[in-house]
């Protein structure tokens, strides 16, 4: 799998952690965690961070390992705030000039 819907099915991923916690899981760890949230977005800024320096650095392999584990990171980061991502390809979307 190469294209985005990699995205549609880790959410289902993260959905179906929340709704059915698994042992050993980093997923289910951090999202039942007392202090999920604030886990979740210390990864963001983390991996935010890594992500700059990976560029900067222009590091191709480097780049394409963190982009991944900042998506994933802001993927949890919005389903502890529950916000579901269509919100947010629909405000991309919205963006959208003619
Ligand atoms: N995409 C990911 C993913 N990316 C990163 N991580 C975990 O996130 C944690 C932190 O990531 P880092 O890259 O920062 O790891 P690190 O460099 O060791 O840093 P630290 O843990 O020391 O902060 C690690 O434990 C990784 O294993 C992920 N854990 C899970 N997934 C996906 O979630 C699914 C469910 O996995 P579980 O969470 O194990 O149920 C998996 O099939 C994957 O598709």
């Amino acid at each position: 799998m190469t294209s985005s819907a990699i995205l549609e099915e880790l959410w289902t991923i993260i959905e179906d952690r929340a709704a059915h916690p698994v042992e050993g899981s980093y997923t289910t760890h951090i999202l039942t965690h007392r202090k999920g949230v604030d886990k979740a977005l210390e990864k963001v800024g983390e991996e935010s961070v890594e992500f700059i320096i990976a560029i900067k650095n222009k590091e191709p392999k480097a780049i394409a390992s963190e982009a991944a584990d900042l998506l994933y990171h802001t993927l949890l980061a919005l389903k502890a705030a529950e916000v579901d991502p269509s919100a947010v390809y629909a405000e991309l979307e919205s963006r959208r000039k003619p």
